[in-house]
C-alpha cells in the first residue's frame, strides 16, 4: 500500500506519534511525519506540535509543492517528505525522529556515513535477507534551509544498496517505507542497531 485516506493518515500518525514519544524519540515538538494519500496530496503533522499529544486535528493536508490545503501550518521539514515522495513513487510514509542516541553517534562520528555490518537487525529493512551485509547510514550536515539538506541528501538516496534511511548531523533521523508499519520498523529497526553498537562500545 502506497497512500491512504486521509482519515486513516490522521489515526496513523497520530498513533506513530504516541509510539515514538513512548520511545523518547520526540522530545519537545520534535519530529514530523507524513503519509502519500489516495488524492495525490500528503498528510502532514503540523508545525510545532507536540508528537506525543497530536489530536486528529493536527494533521493536515498539503499538495505536491507543499501548499498548505487546509489553513495550517505545516511541518517546517515538509520538503524533506516530498522529497522522498517524489524520488520513490513507492514510498506511502516518511518519519523523523529525535533520538540522543541517533543524535549523539551523529555527532561522534566524523565523516558523511556510518557503516552498520553483521546485525541480524538489518533484515528488518526491506530486501535485505542476510546479517552478513554492510550499508551505509548517510549523514548529511544539519541546515535550517531544508533546500541545503535535499541537495546533499538526494544523491546518497539513489547509491547502489541505499537503506531507507539517513541522518542529518546534531538533529535526527529519517525513515521510509511503503506504508506506515514498513517506515516504523526501518525507524526501529536503525534506533536498535545504533543502541547495540553503543552498548557493544560500553562493554570494550
Ligand atoms: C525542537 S523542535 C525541532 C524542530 O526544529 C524540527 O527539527 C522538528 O523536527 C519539528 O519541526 P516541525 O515544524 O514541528 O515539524
Ligand atoms: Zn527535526
Amino acid at each position: 500500500m502506497t497512500s491512504t485516506s486521509f482519515e486513516a493518515a490522521r489515526t496513523a500518525i497520530v498513533a506513530v506519534g504516541r509510539w515514538l514519544d513512548g520511545k523518547g524519540w520526540a522530545p519537545a515538538t520534535s519530529g514530523n511525519y507524513s503519509a502519500r494519500l489516495d488524492d495525490g496530496g500528503f498528510a502532514v503533522t503540523v508545525s510545532g506540535r507536540h508528537k506525543g499529544r497530536l489530536t486528529p486535528d493536527d494533521v493536515m493536508r498539503v499538495d505536491a509543492d507543499g501548499a498548505s490545503l487546509d489553513g495550517k501550518k505545516p511541518s517546517a521539514e515538509t520538503a524533506l517528505h516530498l522529497a522522498l515522495y517524489r524520488a520513490f513513487p513507492d514510498v506511502g510514509a516518511v518519519l523523523h525522529s529525535h533520538s540522543p542516541t541517533a543524535v549523539g553517534l551523529s555527532r561522534a562520528v566524523a565523516g558523511e556515513g556510518y557503516r552498520l555490518a553483521g546485525h541480524e537487525m538489518l533484515k528488518a529493512l526491506p530486501g535485505i535477507a542476510t546479517h552478513d551485509i554492510t550499508v551505509t547510514l548517510p549523514i548529511v550536515e544539519n541546515s535550517q534551509d531544508m533546500a541545503v539538506v535535499e541537495t546533499a541528501i538526494a544523491p546518497r538516496l539513489l547509491e547502489s544498496g541505499a537503506i531507507p534511511a539517513y541522518l542529518i548531523r546534531s538533529h535526527g533521523l529519517y525513515g521510509w517505507g511503503c506504508d506506515m508499519a514498513e517506515a516504523e520498523r526501518v525507524i526501529e529497526a536503525i534506533e536498535w542497531m545504533i543502541a547495540a553498537e553503543l552498548a557493544e562500545r560500553s562493554f570494550r
